[in-house]
């Protein structure tokens, strides 16, 4: 299975997740000398091609410090009130650090239900690939004010798996205090063995899998879980020390550290299926012959130009599905645009959406990475 190790050298896109246990100096506030070399190496990985969403905890952990808290609160509204002070901390250290490489980061932050709900993760998705074709480095916690149940539980390794799901990521790099899973929680059994390499979802690696520490507290189970999900897409998961010296170049120069967690299928028929899980087809879009080969033979996205006619009643985000003139079944994909808009546009040139519509979605019906060819 090296093979998994070796696609980390050729992959272009990382969502590189980094957990409260290695964020803070032991709860006192951010460690940032070492989010300063964890920004010096994503900066080359930046310059040698690869694309970087970064999901960062530590929160709760600066808000705490921030307000003078030695202990974390059981009271969820005090949490929410650490997560908001100490969310202005850690977006400072990235910012500045960034800096340092002439990079522009940004803010975003998801809940769970920007997943589930087909226009927000549309919306989610497209504002994350702008920027990314920026080469900005998007930096995403949970929205901490508007959910409770997540910072409860202090899980952050779900958000990184669902953004990988989200740009379609080529792995998921977890990076936290330990040097990845072990057969058991280290901090209990000392004769606990590095795993190198299993399969995503292996029901075997979650009987190994502890919860976390004081400050993060999902521990391994939720890491376990977060490589199942990032599997979805097709993603690889890789579990690593962010201690271990130039940690992520390593793992890009497929150095054998830490645990990778590879997906059982090929990324083309886990996404796939992802693609098909999504929901029912709400409706269909018939195209001209033109349009058809783009598709097929072009590996082009669908543009609104080679419509010819539409039916069935969908929202901006739903599956429909996408046919030839006979009625042959040509793909399936999430769409930009709600079935009236989508009429208006219909055959029209994509540089004309605006003057239709009175504003500029993206110029895509259906974007390459919402759709699969049947
Ligand atoms: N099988 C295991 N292998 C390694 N670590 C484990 C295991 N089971 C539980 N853990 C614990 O999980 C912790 C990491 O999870 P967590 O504290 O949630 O970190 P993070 O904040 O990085 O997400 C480790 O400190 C370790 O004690
Ligand atoms: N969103 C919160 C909690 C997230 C959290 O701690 O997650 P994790 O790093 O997975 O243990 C924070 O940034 O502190």
């Amino acid at each position: 299975m090296a093979i998994g190790r070796e696609k980390l050298k050729r992959s272009k896109r990382w969502v590189i997740k980094i957990g409260s246990a290695l964020l803070t100096n032991d709860g006192q506030g951010l460690d940032l000398e070492a989010i300063s070399r964890w920004v010096d190496q994503i900066a080359a990985l930046k310059a040698s091609g690869l694309e970087v969403v970064l999901v960062s905890s530590g929160s709760v952990a600066e808000g705490m410090t921030r307000l003078g808290w030695d202990s974390r609160p059981h009271e969820v509204s005090k949490l929410q009130a650490a997560a908001a002070v100490g969310q202005m901390g850690l977006v400072q250290a990235y910012e500045a650090n960034f800096r340092r490489h002439e990079t522009h980061t940004a803010q975003i932050l998801l809940t769970h239900e920007d997943h589930s709900n087909r226009k927000r993760y549309l919306n989610a998705q497209a504002t994350l690939k702008e920027l990314l074709a920026l080469g900005v480095v998007p930096v995403v916690n949970e929205n901490d004010t508007v959910v409770t149940k997540e910072i409860r539980f202090g899980d952050n390794d779900t958000l990184g798996a669902l953004v990988a799901n989200l740009v379609q990521a080529d792995a998921l790099i977890l990076l936290t205090d330990q040097k990845g899973l072990f057969t058991a929680d280290p901090r209990y059994d000392p004769g606990a063995i590095l795993i190198s390499e299993a399969r995503a979802g292996d029901e075997a690696l979650e009987a190994m899998a502890g919860d976390g520490g004081k400050l993060g507290r999902g521990g391994m189970a939720t890491k376990v879980r977060a490589a199942k999900l990032a599997a979805r897409s097709g993603a690889v998961t890789v579990i690593a020390s962010g201690r271990e010296d130039d940690v992520l170049l390593r793992l890009r120069e497929s150095e054998q550290l830490g645990t990778l967690l590879v997906p059982e299928k090929e990324p083309m028929v886990a996404r796939k299926q992802w693609i098909a899980g999504h929901l029912q087809a709400r409706g269909t879009l018939v195209l001209d012959e033109g349009a058809v080969k783009a598709l097929r033979d072009r590996g082009k996205s669908l543009l609104p130009a080679g419509v010819r006619s539409i039916s069935g009643d969908f929202s901006r985000g739903e599956m429909v599905i996408i046919s030839d003139e006979y009625g042959r079944i040509v793909a399936r994909g999430l769409v930009n645009y709600g079935v009236e808009d989508a009429q208006r546009i219909m055959g029209k040139a994509s540089r004309d959406i605006e003057s239709v519509l009175g504003f500029m979605g993206e110029e895509e019906l259906v974007h390459r990475d919402n759709l699969v060819l049947a």
